[in-house]
């Protein structure tokens, strides 16, 4: 399997390639250049799997230059670390399936990702005899989940940026509290909008870029996106064991386009997924796009579900390839005149087109509140606010004609305030989190400013 950019500068590279370039050296997104179409007789076979071996059926299709054992060994030692021996569960509560990704070590979807990545470029770091400087972004997740993924390691620094006091207490501290020599935290005054634009325009600089060794861990890099496509193959066999449907919906709680999108490569292959649901918080950019073909943008608000508090959604180029017939001419043309005016506009082929895939519903505070009260009243089960924002629209928008799995991003526990206002009480603690307030801290407050930040790596780079 090769990989080409959505800008049309950097094509023919080997997976490996796109892992360690992150960002596309041309400041797109890399993709495979096909994407493997699987038959029925084949999903039959997945949907019998357990979850590290679908991994390997999934993720060998697209990582081709990694050797079978290898890949396998990789696959087996990254989900050891869950506490669920099925990894990412599935439950069925009040007439939804909630698909558990919260079993990793730091609580949230992103360990499914993250540690198997964590693994992968220690491998090839290896194999390469190089080091690595990640820099990354963060709403608050995918900070810690990158920082579990490769504290400790050898021959990588990680650099994660988060926005100052707008991640949640619990979030702040699993980051702030892991003191290796190898991690950075910094605390920037400023959104995750700029920190994820800080992020790019950095990799953007080809020179510092290769200098420092730089390496992504956001959804900018293919193997997040690869690692993700795994659980709705899961979550769709699950289905079919216990109900024997063969169509199923997903509700995917959105930020930056991530995970929602990993589920249209999934609907790609071949996976009979009726429509993605695509559920926002107050930060609805992309719920305007789906229901109106109207993608402008706004200021990021602040909400309890604060890891998709993003208005710029990063894998967004990424879906816009794919609509644009794989035209980066236009893509690149689209990012130019989003740049400039901070809008486009889809015509009506386009809006059928993404129609077809999926829907949309921007869900607010008192509505996410209302979810996570009343799902518990009915049936004791907790939900976390990105979780509850994915429910409330997966209940709101499927009509029952097929079984609805919700995505659960993020155990509750991260995010007690928003479960205290709902249900009155705090959510139980993990094991992880116990203490956790005590525990010896480190970060940096900086400015949200590009300049400051390559000061910063520079100086810290192995
Ligand atoms: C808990 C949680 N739910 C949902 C999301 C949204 O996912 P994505 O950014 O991939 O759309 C995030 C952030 O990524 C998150 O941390
Ligand atoms: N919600 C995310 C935002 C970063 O998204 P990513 O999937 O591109 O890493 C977070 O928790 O940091």
């Amino acid at each position: 399997m090769r990989y080409q950019s959505t800008r049309g500068q950097v094509r023919d590279i080997t997976f490996k390639d796109a892992v360690m370039m992150g960002l596309a050296d041309d400041g797109g997104l890399l993709l495979p250049e096909e994407i493997p179409r699987l038959t029925p007789g084949d999903l039959e076979v997945l949907e019998k799997l357990a979850y590290p071996e679908l991994a390997f059926q999934i993720i060998s299709r697209f990582a081709t230059d990694i050797p079978s054992a290898d890949l396998t060994e990789l696959i087996h030692r990254s989900y050891a670390s869950f506490s669920h021996p099925d990894i990412t569960p599935l439950v069925h509560k009040n007439g939804v399936y909630i698909l558990e990704l919260f079993h990793g070590p730091t609580l949230a979807f992103k360990d499914v990702a993250l540690q198997f990545l964590g693994n992968l470029f220690e491998y090839l770091l290896k194999e390469r005899n190089e080091k690595m400087n990640i820099l990354g972004a963060t709403s608050g997740d995918t900070g810690s989940a990158a920082i579990y993924g490769v504290r400790g390691k050898e021959n990588l620094n990680i650099f994660i940026l988060h926005p100052h006091k707008k991640v949640s207490p619990i979030q702040e501290l699993q980051m702030t509290t892991v003191t290796d020599a190898n991690v950075f935290n910094l605390a920037i005054t400023g959104t995750f909008d700029d920190g994820q634009r800080i992020v790019k325009e950095v990799f953007g600089d080809l020179q510092f870029k290769s200098l420092h060794a730089l390496g992504a861990v956001n959804s900018i890099n293919w193997a997040r996106v690869l690692a993700q496509v795994v659980y709705y193959f899961y979550a769709w066999g699950e289905v079919r064991r216990q109900t024997g449907c063969r169509e199923i919906y997903f509700s995917v709680p959105t930020g930056n386009f991530g995970d929602i999108f990993a589920g249209y490569i999934a609907k790609k292959m071949g996976l009979p997924i009726r429509r993605l649901i695509l559920a926002t918080n107050e930060n609805n950019i992309l719920a305007r796009f789906v229901r109106k073909g109207d993608y402008s943008i706004g200021d990021v608000v602040q909400t309890p579900s604060p890891s998709m508090d993003i208005q710029l959604a990063s894998n967004f180029e990424r879906y816009l390839f794919y609509l644009y017939g794989g035209d980066a001419h236009r893509v690149v043309a689209a990012m130019e005149s989003f740049s400039k005016n901070g809008s486009l506009r889809f015509d009506d082929a386009e809006r059928k087109t993404v129609e077809e895939d999926f829907l949309a519903l921007s869900v607010d505070t008192s509505q996410t509140l209302a979810t996570i009260a009343d799902f518990h009243e009915k049936t004791g089960y907790v939900l976390d606010p990105h979780t509850a924002v994915g429910v409330h629209a997966g209940q709101a928008l499927c009509g029952g004609d097929f079984p609805v799995v919700c995505l659960a991003t993020a155990h509750p526990a991260k995010f007690g305030d928003a479960v205290q206002q709902a249900i009155g009480c705090d959510p139980e603690r993990p094991e992880s989190l116990l203490g956790i307030e005590e525990k010896e801290k480190r970060c940096e407050i900086i400015a949200a400013d590009t300049e400051a930040i390559k000061a910063f790596v520079a100086l810290h780079a192995l």
